[in-house]
């Protein structure tokens, strides 16, 4: 039987890389060839290891909206990004791309159009990112995860969807996860994860405000990659990650509260879930004000509250912990009411449709 052919593509952070992994795992490796284009050192690379198919990487370089001079040297290398994935794909000859965004994804959407491959591309956020902005052009379909996210793009060739949740995130067992963090279950597990690549501020409130933390919680800190402080590993009741894999699903079946950035990826994941949250999104000084846009919407809909990061403390920390563990059963009754998509087995069948 001759496979059908799908190259994803999609980098930078893990935002750009699970909904992605959810898609390999429910295309039928039968029936597809599956493909990965991403960076040559972005964390694609080492999720991307973990389920086993072909990864080619190519020249990829940062796209900024200020004028810098490290944009000359960025664009030489967007271009030779487009020259590697040219050759990539017409070795491959894939029937469709399908993007997640981030800057490694737009020579691989330039070199399919150029070839004439049908490119789907999902915007995770509410307001499109740099890099689907410019692929949007080049798009055959365009998919979105926020209903809100429909106007900023053509509207004959978007769809909202919703976000493709990785199926197994959603199949955690809370006692598993309680034995795996050596958690009992008389104090409820507050997690904390700080966007896939680690937040200094919030790392830093968590520890000095530990001691008051673990008389009321159990917690979870991930933390990002070398964030974790060998000093506090004996500290009861308290755990530590840089990154958590596959035990991320026993761990969030088991939490009853989660601070996190407000990377769309995440949040949505929570709301799934049914976790109240506390969401603190990345600062207009640090990121172009996305999660701050994702994270008011979701506190307009009552799934979480905002604490901005100019705001925080260990006082608001404390004050915001008790306001959400108060509220936590309206706030699960307003998630309750969110219709779920099911946005991944929608996406499969427009794939599959594709071929
Ligand atoms: C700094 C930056 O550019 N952030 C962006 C990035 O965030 P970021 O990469 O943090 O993305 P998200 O929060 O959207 O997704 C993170 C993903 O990693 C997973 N995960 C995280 C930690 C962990 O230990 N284990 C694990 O599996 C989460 O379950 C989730 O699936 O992409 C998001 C989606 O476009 C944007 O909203 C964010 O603004």
């Amino acid at each position: 039987m001759n496979k059908n052919r799908i190259v994803f593509t999609g980098g930078g952070s893990a935002g750009h890389v699970t909904p992605n992994l959810a898609m390999i795992r429910e295309l039928n490796q039968e029936e597809w060839d599956i493909v990965y284009i991403g960076s040559k050192k972005g964390i694609e690379k080492e999720l991307i290891e973990k389920v086993n198919i072909p990864y080619y990487s190519i020249s990829s370089g940062k796209l900024r909206r200020y004028i810098d001079f490290e944009n000359i040297i960025d664009l030489f290398r967007v271009l030779k990004g487009c020259m590697d994935a040219r050759k990539v794909l017409r070795k491959i000859k894939p029937n469709i791309v399908f993007s997640k965004g981030g800057f490694v994804s737009v020579p691989v959407i330039i070199a399919a159009k150029m070839l004439k491959i049908p490119i789907f591309i999902h915007e995770s956020d509410l307001t499109p990112g740099l890099a689907n902005k410019i692929s949007q052009r080049f798009a055959t379909r365009i998919f979105t995860s926020f209903e809100e996210t429909i106007k900023y793009f053509p509207k004959n060739k978007t769809t909202y969807i919703g976000s493709p949740i990785r199926r197994e995130i959603l199949q955690g067992s809370a006692a598993k996860g309680r034995k795996y963090l050596n958690f009992h279950s008389k104090l409820p597990i507050l997690t904390i994860m700080g966007g896939s690549l680690g937040a200094k501020k919030i790392n830093e409130t968590i520890r000095s405000a530990i001691e008051q933390l673990t008389t009321k919680y159990q917690i979870v800190h991930i933390c990002g990659k070398n964030n974790t402080d060998h000093s506090m590993a004996d500290i009861e009741g308290y755990k530590q990650f840089e990154y958590v894999h596959e035990e991320l699903a026993d761990i969030l079946a088991a939490t009853d509260i989660v601070i996190t950035r407000g990377g769309s990826n995440s949040i949505f994941e929570f709301l799934a879930l049914k976790i109240p949250m506390i969401i603190i999104p990345l600062t207009l000084q640090q990121s172009r004000g996305d999660q701050i846009l994702n994270a008011k919407v979701f506190e307009k809909k009552g799934y979480s509250i905002m604490l901005e990061e100019e705001e925080l403390t260990t006082k608001t920390l404390i004050t915001y912990l008790d306001n959400v563990y108060e509220k936590r059963h309206e706030m699960q009754m307003a998630m309750n009411l969110y219709p779920n998509k099911n946005a991944l087995s929608y996406l499969v069948n427009e794939i599959r449709n594709i071929r």
